[in-house]
């Protein structure tokens, strides 16, 4: 029988073992991925989640692991990091990034092109993909809003166009989330603006955000959604469980939605924290609090 493993179907591919995912996580925790490769074109992803499905090997992709906890014992099969596929292209008012392509240089290219609609996620660390994936928004915007359309990878290795309609957009929700497809790419739709208003309004978000979230620390941002009718911060706040610790995992000082790595946590700290936290939020409230970050992988 033919030798079927990833190194000799693709020997031009570099393909990382048992790599620490801690390496690449927003939170600096996780465990390993028994095979860790960072495509470089949608040409390579397609041919690996190709492999993937033919060789019945689960298949995990990461965008920039800014809301993700991996739990220690780490992710099996093969993951994909897509960060090398970053590409950006302006066409008219047209901004087309490939998913691996960071959200905070999707907007710097925006607002190069004087487009504006893009300012709300000018300090978003996530990649276009998990942007879209997540519909990831702050401070009055969301990208369902200038999303036109998102390039999708089915597991058969197909290409599909979704069109916004088609995506499903809530409150950090898309269809994306209810399917296993890959975003490859998305286009946001946008308008001419003025670039010294485009830039004054990405600062000044920039600055807020700074002012009111734990960003000296390494975190996955709000860990929580929003319940209807709350705000999880103002909950967690009252519930007296700012500083709250497990081992390096904390409950933020300075924003109680964030859980910061204040030196040496591990995911098995960050999903007691989590745990502790709604069972709290719970008793003393009666609200359940929804993970907002994705957790993936296997226990230690
Ligand atoms: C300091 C800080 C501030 C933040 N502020 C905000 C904020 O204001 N608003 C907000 O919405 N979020 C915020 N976040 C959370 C995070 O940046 C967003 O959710 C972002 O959209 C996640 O993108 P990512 O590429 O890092 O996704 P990842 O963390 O890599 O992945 C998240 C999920 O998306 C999936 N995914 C990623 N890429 C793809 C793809 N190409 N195809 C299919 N699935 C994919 C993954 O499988 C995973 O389930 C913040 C995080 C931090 C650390
Ligand atoms: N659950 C849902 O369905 C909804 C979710 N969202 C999501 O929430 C995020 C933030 O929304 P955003 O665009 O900033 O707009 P919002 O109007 O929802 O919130 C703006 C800010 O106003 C302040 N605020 C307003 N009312 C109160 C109150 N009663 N008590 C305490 N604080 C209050 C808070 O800021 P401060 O820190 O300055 O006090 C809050 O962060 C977005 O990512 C959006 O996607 C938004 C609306 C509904
Ligand atoms: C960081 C994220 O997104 C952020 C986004 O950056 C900002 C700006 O728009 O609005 C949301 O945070 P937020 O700070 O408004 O959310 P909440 O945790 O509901 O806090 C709201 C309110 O709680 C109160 N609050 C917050 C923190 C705290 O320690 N104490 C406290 O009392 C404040 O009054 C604050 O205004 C998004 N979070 C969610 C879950 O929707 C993320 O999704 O990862």
């Amino acid at each position: 029988m033919m030798d079927q493993s990833i190194t000799s179907v693709f020997p031009e591919i570099k393909v990382l073992m048992n790599e620490p995912l801690s390496k690449y996580t927003n939170t600096q925790t996780g465990g390993p991925a028994d095979m860790l490769v960072f495509p470089e074109s949608v040409t390579e992803t397609k041919k690996l989640i190709i492999w993937a499905k033919e060789t019945k090997t689960p298949l995990t992709v990461i965008g920039n692991a800014s809301n993700l906890i991996v739990r220690d014992g780490g992710i099996r099969g093969l993951t994909l990091i897509l960060t090398k596929m970053n590409d950006i292209q302006i066409n008219g008012t047209d901004v087309t990034a490939e998913a691996g392509a960071a959200l905070i240089q999707t907007t710097e290219a925006a607002y190069q092109a004087s487009l504006t609609g893009l300012e709300f996620a000018a300090g978003i660390p996530g990649s276009v993909g998990g942007a879209v994936f997540m519909n990831a928004g702050a401070y009055g915007g969301e990208i369902s809003e200038v999303v036109s359309e998102a390039e999708v990878l089915t597991s058969d290795g197909e290409i599909k166009r979704l069109n916004n309609r088609e995506l499903d957009f809530g409150y950090r929700h898309s269809s994306v989330q209810d399917y296993h497809d890959v975003v490859i790419s998305a286009t946001f739709k946008l308008r001419a603006g003025d670039s010294n208003r485009i830039r004054a309004r990405m600062d000044e978000l920039n600055r807020l955000r700074a002012s009111k979230q734990p960003l000296e620390y390494p975190s996955c941002g709000s860990v929580f959604k929003r319940p209807t009718g709350y705000f999880t911060g103002k909950l967690i706040h009252e519930a007296g469980l700012q500083g709250y610790t497990v081992g390096g995992a904390q409950v933020s000082m300075k924003h109680a939605g964030f859980i910061i790595n204040v030196g040496g946590a591990t995911a098995t700290d960050y999903l007691s924290v989590i745990h502790h936290v709604q069972e709290t939020v719970l008793n003393q409230f009666g609200v359940e609090l929804e993970t907002e970050v994705r957790i993936i992988g296997e226990e230690k």
